[in-house]
């Protein structure tokens, strides 16, 4: 079958069903068919095949798959929330093969030495890890290969273009506020500094989603591999149980599945209930749908709190209350600025839709190779900085950052593109800040309310609600440090006030707009004053641009307030959900244990980014990429793979 949208009737039985066939789960599918041809797998993922997708393939195209009514994400709807002005947040997340890897924003971004250790699982510390990171990718960046990979599947560079003018303006920028341009800050120990940052994109240009780098290759040989089977455009409706029998767990012996009705809608129209099929398992299923569609799975198929289950009409097979539990994100907010930028200094000729992916093409732009983020960090506070945050800021600062200088704050990232409707602004070129937290206190939960796919979920993002309100302080002060770094750049002419806390007139905070073709009228203030005034010691290298020695922006309660308001109408998902069916022991609310196995049941393991237990400080991606090779790697060894080795 290799890969369809249809199941053949004689294929009812395999030894392996991979449900959701996403970052991780690809991965796993394609390591394990590579390893042994003779095991029989199949995926079984909700969107469309992937292959050769513009919108997937070309890096520039990637908002596309996030505008409304788009059938490569899935939008999960959360509640609504008082905290965030009363918004109800949606957390969009990947719904086609490849899942989040072909959709996302390929940032590479790798987590931080003290992340992994912070698992305190057996066989997941960072040093037990690193063979599986270099595993891979192939490497094409700065650095030394301590860490990196050199022959991987997947291919991290630059993709073969950036804009070096705004990177190089951003960088003399953030080196004249005292941060170090750092050359690879995926090295799992540096931190607080800026670097030319990296994407999961091949020197040609093509997006490195894990279903096109791992799984595709094997899919074009039919006759290698005549046992690895995907279907798609189906959903996974619950996995099936034989009945447990006096001591013995009960055991995952299949699923229940269901065409997806975006794709199969006149099929499902005209039955009058969706059709359902089986597929039994004989050795193992494997829970892959994210940290948003795994929890929701496993408790329509009674595994979760006994006090889910019941208030969603479902039979408990296992109280597993860890379920759905404690969701986690990283706070963003993308922050517009006005640049001198030409249009072919940013995305927006793509993002706008001006260009089309038709014309790009016949044109060669090489923009399309691009994902517009050129320069990100990973930054702290200063101790001063600590301390204007407030009371509660210094208890978790001192408690769990002060003396851990592996561990940043926040992340920001620069995108030259403007990610609002481009018919509310004029055309012009434009940058884009986005500020999102490290590891936020916060937590949310995720549950089903009643046993069908259909059936609403009951979602809380969680976001700023945890005690003291730490999570929202960072953003403000992130909020301030990216409008410093920007205000010394030598691109910006101020701010797009519609995407900015609404200061009073009066204030220094207030937005401002210089015309585009004469210089940032701070920055000649600062040159003047740096050559009047010998005294002012150049900071950082900021005198390469004479940048050095602009003004922070002086802010008042009325200001911070304006921000925090700002901040709850506006901070959204990074799409970094991650912890719902944690890796931990069971009395800790764990749902899986170390070899990422199921509590309560035999025959079915969790691979994908709902098993953290705790935050990673980063874009998730490659970490999702790191737990589907560790899984395969569990996976291969407890099935006797002969001569498996990393
Ligand atoms: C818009 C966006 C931008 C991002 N930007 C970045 C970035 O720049 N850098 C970075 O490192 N990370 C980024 N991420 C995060 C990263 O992509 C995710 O953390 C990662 O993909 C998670 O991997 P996973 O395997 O856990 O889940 P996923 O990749 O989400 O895979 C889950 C799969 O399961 C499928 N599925 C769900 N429910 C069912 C069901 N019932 N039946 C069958 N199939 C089902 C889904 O369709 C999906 O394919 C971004 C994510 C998104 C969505």
């Amino acid at each position: 079958m290799a890969i369809s949208n249809k199941l053949p009737e004689d294929l009812d039985e395999v030894d392996i069903i991979i449900a959701g066939g996403g970052t991780a789960g690809c991965i796993v599918a394609a390591r394990l068919a590579a390893a042994d041809p003779s095991l029989s797998i199949l995926v079984i993922e909700g969107g469309t095949n992937n292959y050769n997708v513009p919108n997937v393939i070309h890096p520039a195209l990637f908002t596309q798959n996030l505008l409304p009514g788009s059938k490569t994400a899935i939008f999960y709807q959360g509640n609504r929330a008082k905290q965030l002005a009363n918004r109800d947040p949606v957390v969009p997340s990947g719904g086609i093969l490849g899942g989040g890897s072909s959709i996302n924003f390929m940032l590479y971004t790798r987590a931080q030495r003290m992340d992994f250790d912070s698992w305190k699982m057996p066989g997941w510390s960072t040093k037990e890890l690193i063979p599986f990171l270099k595993k891979l990718e192939t490497y094409h960046g700065p650095g030394t290969l301590d860490t990196h990979g050199t022959s991987g599947p997947v291919h991290i560079s630059d993709g073969g273009f950036r804009c070096k003018r705004s990177e190089d303006d951003i960088l003399q920028a953030t080196a004249a506020m005292g941060y170090p341009e750092i050359n690879d800050v995926q090295d799992l120990d540096s931190n607080d500094g800026f670097q030319r940052w990296l994407r999961t994109v091949s020197p040609e240009g093509r997006r490195q989603d894990t279903a096109h780098a791992y799984l595709h290759p094997l899919l074009q040989q039919p006759d290698k591999y005549p046992n690895l089977h995907v279907l798609v455009e189906h959903k996974v409706v619950r996995i099936l149980f034989s009945p447990s029998s006096g001591e013995t767990e009960p055991r995952a012996v299949g699923v229940e599945i269901t065409p997806n009705p975006d794709y199969h809608a006149t099929i499902i129209a005209s039955q009058p209930k969706p059709k359902t099929q089986v597929i039994r398992a004989r050795k193992l299923v494997v829970l892959s749908c994210g940290a948003c569609g795994s929890p929701p799975t496993l408790e329509r198929s009674g595994i979760g709190s006994a006090e889910v289950l019941k208030r969603a009409g479902v039979p408990v097979v296992v109280d597993l209350p860890g379920v759905g539990r404690d969701y986690q994100d990283h706070n963003l907010n993308l922050i517009p600025y006005r640049t001198n930028l030409k249009a072919d200094e940013t995305c927006d000729e793509l993002v706008s839709g001006r260009l089309t992916h038709t014309q790009a093409l016949e044109q060669g732009n090489p923009t399309l190779k691009w994902n517009g983020c050129d320069v990100a960090s990973k930054v702290r506070p200063t101790e001063k900085e600590v301390d204007e945050l407030g009371p509660e800021f210094r208890k978790k600062w001192d408690k769990d950052f002060k003396d851990k200088p592996n561990r940043p704050i926040m992340l920001i990232a620069f995108i030259n593109s403007y990610f609002g409707d481009h018919s509310t602004v004029p055309l012009g070129g434009y940058m884009t800040t986005g500020i999102y937290t490290a590891y936020p206190y916060s937590r949310g939960h995720i549950h089903i309310t009643g046993p069908n796919l259909t059936d609403p979920l009951d979602f809380d993002v969680g976001f700023f609600t945890d005690e003291g309100d730490v999570d929202i302080k960072k953003l403000v002060w992130a909020y301030k440090k990216q409008r410093e770094i920007m205000r010394r750049t030598s691109m910006y002419r101020g701010e797009v006030a519609s995407g900015h806390p609404r200061f009073a007139a009066d204030s220094a905070a207030a937005c401002v707009e210089f015309p585009v073709d004469s210089p940032n009228p701070l920055l000649l203030e600062s040159v003047r004053s740096r050559l009047e005034n010998t005294a002012i010691a150049p900071i950082g290298n900021g005198l390469v641009n004479g940048s050095g020695g602009v003004k922070d922006i002086p802010y008042t309660p009325e200001d911070d307030a304006a921000i925090e308001q700002y901040l709850r109408e506006t901070t959204n998902t990074t799409w970094h959900s991650l912890g719902t069916c944690k890796m931990a022991p069971r009395e800790e609310l764990g749902v899986v244990d170390a070899s990422l196995s199921v509590y309560g049941v035999k025959g079915l393991k969790i691979v994908d980014l709902s098993i953290p237990p705790e935050n990673v400080a980063a874009n998730t991606n490659n970490s999702a990429m790191v737990i589907g090779e560790r899984g395969a790697d569990i996976i291969a060894r407890e099935l006797g793979i002969a001569g498996w080795g990393v």
